[in-house]
């Protein structure tokens, strides 16, 4: 049996860096924006949906023109049902061949900015929400990214809000720059293998 994490929070929280932290501990982490990206090159029903959708400049010499995609996808709503309609269900799909692959490792997890958003929870066994105040989190994702104000705030528009996703988490991890963080991932775990006894077995 395998237990499964997943692990969310908005743009800029920290998710990357608690992942990393787990899978120092032997918990390997699906990375679904590194993932969508791979399986949005690679399968040509979904570039062909995203074709007919956004239009054929999507992908340039068959790469994906990351900031079209963007624009179309937070610049409305609408846009980023569709988009998400095409994309989200072959990454839960590929989620599941992933962890079918791993054998009996204990614990996975899966990170998502979104996983609430996009039916991923139903995937998980339990969800942990990494928390920082929005202006960390915008200050955070403009240095790393590069990026507007203005452009980031267009993401964060696109995702449910803290609260909601405070409410819906199983566990919350505060990564403001001020709590330390390795200490509360620790914990985070030892609860789990507390309830889990299948747990131990990720750590050995
Ligand atoms: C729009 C794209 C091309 C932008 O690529 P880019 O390299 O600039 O950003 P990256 O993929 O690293 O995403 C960074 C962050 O943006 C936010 N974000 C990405 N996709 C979404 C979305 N559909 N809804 C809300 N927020 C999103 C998340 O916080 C994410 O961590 C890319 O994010 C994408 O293809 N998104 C659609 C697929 C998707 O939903 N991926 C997210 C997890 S499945
Ligand atoms: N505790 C921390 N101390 C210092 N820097 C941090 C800390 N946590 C995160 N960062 C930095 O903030 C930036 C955003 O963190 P990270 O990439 O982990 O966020 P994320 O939640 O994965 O964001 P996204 O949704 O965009 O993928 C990174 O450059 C990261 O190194």
């Amino acid at each position: 049996m395998v237990i499964k994490i997943g692990i969310t929070g908005g743009i800029g929280s920290g998710k990357s860096v608690v992942s990393r932290l787990l899978e120092m501990m032997g918990i390997p982490v699906y990375v679904s924006d590194i993932e969508a990206k791979r399986i949005t090159h690679t399968n040509e029903v979904l570039r062909r949906e995203l074709c007919t959708l956004v239009g054929p400049d999507v992908f340039q010499n068959g790469e994906l023109n990351r900031p079209l995609l963007a624009s179309y996808l937070f610049g409305d709503s609408q846009h980023a049902k569709e988009v998400n309609a095409i994309i989200h269900p072959k990454v839960k799909e590929d989620f599941r061949q992933w962890t079918l692959r791993k054998g009996d490792i204990g614990i996975v997890g899966m990170e998502s900015a979104i996983l609430l958003e996009a039916g991923f929870k139903e995937e998980v066994d339990f969800v942990v929400m990494v928390y920082a105040p929005l202006e960390v989190r915008v200050v955070r994702a403009m240095k790393r990214d590069h990026s507007s104000k203005e452009l980031i705030m267009k993401r964060i528009e696109a995702q449910m809000s803290d609260e909601i996703k405070r409410n819906r988490a199983d566990f919350v991890i505060v990564n403001d720059d001020e709590t330390p963080l390795i200490p509360q991932v620790l914990t985070f775990i030892s609860l789990l293998s507390k309830n889990n006894h299948y747990l131990c077995s990720a750590k050995k």
